[in-house]
């Protein structure tokens, strides 16, 4: 199934990342929360790609497991990390014979312990070179690509984030997903500059539902998701771990609600391989199939 078409319907489709478990007893535990993730009507799920080294190929080895288990379109990750021309499209490759349909093309985050991205020698520099090599040479992929509701950190204004989000969408990319974000005003604002930047694919928001306060912060620091107040507030009123886990998953079901009533397109679940937080936060709520 094309990538579009997955957003043509009239109601809210939705798609779930996953990451790659550093186990053979983790990827069994992940197939079993794969098969009920299924049970929620998924357009596709994708899983994320760790930069150097093994988890790479763990990445299509999830892939291969959800795309026979469920027969849905599959979608890998794939970052400009410590890779060169070649060695990417060596894993494009791969990609096409494990049966993958969409790559979510990324620069990547820089190492740990560093704060500033380094291209690689022989290799690519920003996303936007990612999906013209795509495009050029795996054209059978479909292409999402990230934006950011609050500004990617590296950007010298929001102007500017949305010039560089533009280049990725006129090289080739078929929709932007969103960082996570905890207040759709930001989305609500992001979607308005985006269609009058002329950004006209498919922005779906990227919600994670957050389990626990440190990993609030965590992620803050990561991902500069602003915690709002109220948020906060609730958390910090919090006296143990499932009162905090409540929090989190509704605080991701009103924001579902929300974009819903807001006419997005789909929304796309960070999942963290932990269903129970999806599947609470999604339990009773009705998607397009
Ligand atoms: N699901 C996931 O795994 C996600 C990962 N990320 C991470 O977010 C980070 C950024 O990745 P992308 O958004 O793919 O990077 P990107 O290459 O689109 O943007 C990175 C930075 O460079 C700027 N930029 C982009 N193209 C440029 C150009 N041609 N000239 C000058 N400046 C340019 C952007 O404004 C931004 O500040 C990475 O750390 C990525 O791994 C972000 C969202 C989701
Ligand atoms: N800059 C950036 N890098 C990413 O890798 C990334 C994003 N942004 N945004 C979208 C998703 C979200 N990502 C996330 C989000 C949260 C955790 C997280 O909360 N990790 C847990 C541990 C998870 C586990 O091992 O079960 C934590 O408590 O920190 C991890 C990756 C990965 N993706």
């Amino acid at each position: 199934m094309k990538l579009t078409s997955a957003y043509q319907s009239a109601d809210c489709t939705i798609s779930f990342e996953l990451f790659p478990p550093k186990t053979t007893a983790g990827l069994d535990k992940l197939c079993q929360n794969v098969d009920r993730l299924t049970d929620f009507g998924p357009k596709f799920m994708t899983c994320t790609y760790g930069a150097g080294g093994s988890s790479q190929g763990m990445t299509l080895d999830v892939l291969r497991q959800v795309k026979s288990r469920t027969n849905l379109p599959v979608a890998s990750h794939l970052t400009c990390v410590g890779a060169t021309v070649p060695q990417l499209c060596d894993f494009l490759q791969q990609a096409t014979d494990a049966g993958v349909d969409y790559i979510v093309a990324l620069r990547g985050d820089p190492p740990q312990g560093s704060d500033r991205f380094v291209q690689t020698e022989g290799g690519l520099q920003y996303a936007n070179e990612l999906v013209e090599l795509i495009r050029e040479r795996f054209n059978h992929f479909g292409i999402l690509v990230a934006g950011y509701p609050e500004v990617h950190q590296e950007a010298p204004d929001a102007q500017t984030d949305l010039t560089n989000l533009k280049r990725k969408v006129d090289a080739g990319a078929d929709v932007v997903v969103t960082q996570l974000f905890y207040d759709n005003a930001d989305f609500y604002r992001f979607r308005d500059d985006c269609d009058r930047a002329g950004i006209t694919v498919p922005i779906v928001p990227g919600i994670l539902p957050v389990t626990n306060f440190a990993q609030a912060k965590r992620i803050a620091t990561m991902c500069k998701s602003a915690i709002p107040a109220s948020l906060e507030d609730a958390f910090a009123k919090c006296q143990n771990a499932d009162q905090e886990f409540e929090i989190g998953v509704e605080h991701a079901r009103r924001q579902t609600i929300d974009l819903m009533e807001n006419g997005v397109p789909g929304i796309h679940y960070y999942v963290l391989n932990k269903t129970e937080a999806a599947e609470r936060l999604l339990q009773g709520l009705s998607f397009a199939v």
